[in-house]
């Protein structure tokens, strides 16, 4: 299903609401860094992020280096930042 990439307008006021989120240099993607104590953390934070992600549809890009777990939010139907990428920060924010 076709979504919206975001406006200029709409992204600036987006980031502004999230902390610790910030535009990729190289593509057009939002980026967090989550760091934990240890890899069961990360680990666990992982698997509570895969299950919101299988229920909103919408997945992320990321990787695992024992406690640091890096993600990028971009939304492939759009090629670009939608909204469905602002909800899903804002939902993995809740988890922590
Ligand atoms: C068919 C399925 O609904 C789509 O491919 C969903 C799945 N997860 C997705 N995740 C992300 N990040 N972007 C998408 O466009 C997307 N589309």
């Amino acid at each position: 299903m076709a979504i919206a990439k975001l406006t200029e307008e709409e992204r600036t006021i987006a980031l502004g609401d999230l902390q610790g989120w910030s535009l990729a240099s190289d593509r057009d993607a939002i980026e967090r860094t989550f760091t934990f104590a240890d890899f069961v953390e990360a680990f666990g934070f992982m698997t509570r992020v895969a299950l919101l992600a299988e229920k909103a549809d919408h997945h992320p890009e990321w990787s695992n280096v024992y406690n640091r777990v890096e993600i990028a939010l971009t939304t492939h139907d759009a090629d670009g930042l939608s909204q469905r990428d602002i909800d899903m920060a804002k939902a993995i924010d809740a988890l922590q």
